[in-house]
């Protein structure tokens, strides 16, 4: 579980987040949405201490992030996966090296050790037999996969943050690597936060959903609650998509 609380951060004159609260719960799919340019991803990268913040603090299973010392901080780090919104993986590696590239930095694991263990998340992905593949040969769908099975290859890994991950996938594999994502949550019992404004991803996986609007939170809910918010600024968001719009007036 992470709880952040009252986070404020302004880039010069632009206030992007403005005491912003919310707690993230274990075993779960949190998800933030919200319009382009509300600071979902600055949120994020605020949670994970990518990005300093102004003022406000992030607990992670009470273990405040924001006042902890280094080895404190190196601990947390160790327990947490990213899935970047490019996919981000090195070109001049291969699958497996990409994979591993986590524990050749955050262990001390032999080689034949990072090796059994990437194959092991490798499988969970399904993709057993493309370890020597570069990215340049798989599908942006093979290779959100590589980024999911790189985001858990660490056994410590307790919070997975996933940036945007249907971004530059066609409707079925998007299902298909919400799906991923969400039984990996509940196989591990992990934290997991999605950035996204897919509402296919938040009526698939949306456990609790938060709504972002203008650097505030304006609404929180499950999937099943999103129908009648009572929110101006979420519904606007919500049914500007037009499936939805049609579940609404039929
Ligand atoms: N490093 C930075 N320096 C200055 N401004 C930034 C920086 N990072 C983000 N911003 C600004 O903060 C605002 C929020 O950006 P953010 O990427 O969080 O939006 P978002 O809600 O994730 O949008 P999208 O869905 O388009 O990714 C934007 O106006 C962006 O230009």
């Amino acid at each position: 579980m992470i709880e952040f609380r009252n986070i404020h951060k302004s880039f010069e004159e632009k206030v992007v987040l403005d005491g912003v609260s919310g707690v993230l719960e274990r075993g779960k799919c949190n998800l933030l949405i919200g319009a382009s340019g509300t600071g979902k991803s600055v949120l994020l990268k605020c949670i994970v201490g990518l990005i300093p913040t102004d003022q406000g603090e992030v607990l992670f299973d009470n273990r405040d992030f924001t006042l902890a010392d280094r080895d404190l901080k190196t601990d947390i780090r160790r327990e947490i996966g990213m899935l970047f919104q490019s996919g981000a993986l090195f070109d001049s590696k291969t699958v497996e090296q990409n994979v591993m590239f986590p524990l050749d930095i955050l262990t001390k694991m032999s080689k034949e050790e990072k090796l059994e263990r990437a194959n092991i998340v490798l499988k969970r992905v399904g993709l057993e037999n493309t370890n020597k593949k570069m990215p340049s040969e798989i599908s942006g769908g093979m290779k959100k996969r590589v980024g999911i099975a790189r985001a858990i290859v660490n056994e410590d890994v307790k919070y997975l943050f996933c940036d945007e991950p249907n971004s530059g996938l066609d409707p079925q594999t998007s299902i298909l690597i919400d799906d991923l994502i969400k039984e990996i949550t509940d196989e591990l019992q992990i934290t997991t936060t999605v950035v996204t404004h897919d509402m296919n991803s938040v009526l698939g996986i949306g456990d609790k959903i938060m709504f972002l609007f203008k650097g505030k939170k304006v609404w929180e809910g499950n999937k099943d609650e999103i129908m009648d918010s009572g929110v101006k600024e979420f519904d606007d968001f919500v049914f500007a998509n037009k499936v939805m719009n049609k579940m609404r007036h039929g």
